[in-house]
């Protein structure tokens, strides 16, 4: 991180009944969306394809506009957090390269020109990007156009990120200081709210999931710690009664295939046709997963929850406050 770092960050947020359509008379995509966001969290928000996860991400950023309710400072907070948002795909077609970019953003964001300069050069360097700093953006690959797109976030050292996919497109390496990055900005007390596909993002530390369902959010309970495969050595007592319920989807015509990694691991039930839900001992869970991820042909694991064995053995929903 560069120097002067962990400026305070603004306080928290709040969502109180908000609702969103994009036009007067169309479909609510969110209703009746209330959300605490608390300096130091790290809230993850998940949810089916086109349910309105990255709606409820503007929202957050105030890149939209609630069509009602109201987005409020928390209680005795210093107003809205300083905010950075960084979409999926980020494909500028303004007349920059990418340090003239990055530093009129900073300067937008309220820093010198100098120190916005410096920051940028910093973090292009930090992200593998520095002999690329001054190509038009829009000579810039996609992997390289997101590197630009995290970078504006990365030096505004905001009180609230939110990052919608922002991992997607970067390579292992920048993926991995985009980690450190969210990390630091929660360490420093700012609020980090993201969506990834991938279930195992940050996820001994994310503070707070909810999920995008029916058109509103609900709480979903933590996610389990991250594990090492085929060891039982070191897991809690009690561990070997909870269940994991793993949501995919996938072309229909492809998930049998896709789930063939599931083997006898787990019991996989096929509610509609390119939806399949994989239930099975926690214990299993982190190595089925890893398998699922590296599937051929792929496959996107839409939900992780953790469940309790009903009396039945089944696996029962915990910590949901919704139906599907
Ligand atoms: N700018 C827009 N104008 C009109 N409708 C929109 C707009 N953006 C999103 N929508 C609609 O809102 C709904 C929710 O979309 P959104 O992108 O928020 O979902 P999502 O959960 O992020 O989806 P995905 O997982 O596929 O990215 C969809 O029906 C989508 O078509």
């Amino acid at each position: 991180m560069s120097k002067g770092t962990a400026r305070h960050t603004g306080g928290g947020l709040r969502l109180e009944d908000v609702g969103k359509r994009y036009r007067a008379g169309g479909p609510w995509v969110l209703r009746g969306v209330d959300l605490r966001l608390e300096p130091g969290t790290l809230a993850r928000i998940e949810g089916a394809n086109g349910g309105g996860k990255s709606t409820l991400l503007k929202l957050i950023a105030g890149v939209e506009a609630p069509s009602r309710g109201r987005l409020l400072p928390l209680t005795g907070g210093h107003g809205r957090p300083s905010t950075c948002y960084v979409p999926e795909r980020f494909a500028p077609a303004l007349p920059f390269d990418a340090t003239g970019y990055l530093t009129h953003l900073g300067s937008v964001h309220g820093l010198r020109r100098r120190e916005a300069a410096r920051r940028a050069a910093h973090w292009l360097e930090r992200l593998g990007l520095a002999d690329q700093a001054t190509v038009p953006l829009r000579h810039l690959s996609k992997g390289s156009c997101q590197k630009v797109a995290v970078t504006q976030a990365l030096m505004a050292e905001p009180g609230l990120l939110v990052l919608d996919e922002a991992w997607t497109g970067l390579d292992e390496p920048s993926r991995t200081l985009l980690d450190d990055a969210v990390r630091e900005r929660v360490a420093a007390g700012g609020i980090v709210v993201f969506v990834d596909h991938d279930p195992r993002r940050l996820a001994g530390e994310v503070t707070s999931r909810h999920a995008v369902r029916d058109g509103t959010v609900v709480p979903v309970a933590p996610v389990l710690p991250v594990e090492h495969e085929d060891t039982d050595a070191g897991k809690p007592a009690g561990r070997t009664a909870l269940r994991v319920t793993i949501e995919v989807t996938a072309p229909e015509a492809e998930l049998d295939a896709a789930l063939h990694t599931v083997g006898a691991a787990g019991v996989v039930t096929r509610p509609a046709g390119g939806e399949a839900r994989v239930e099975l001992a926690a214990e299993h869970s982190d190595a089925v997963l890893r398998r699922l991820l590296g599937a051929a042909p792929s496959l996107h694991v839409r939900s992780v929850r953790e469940t309790e064995a009903g009396p039945s053995g089944r696996a029962q929903r915990a910590g949901e406050g919704g139906s599907r």
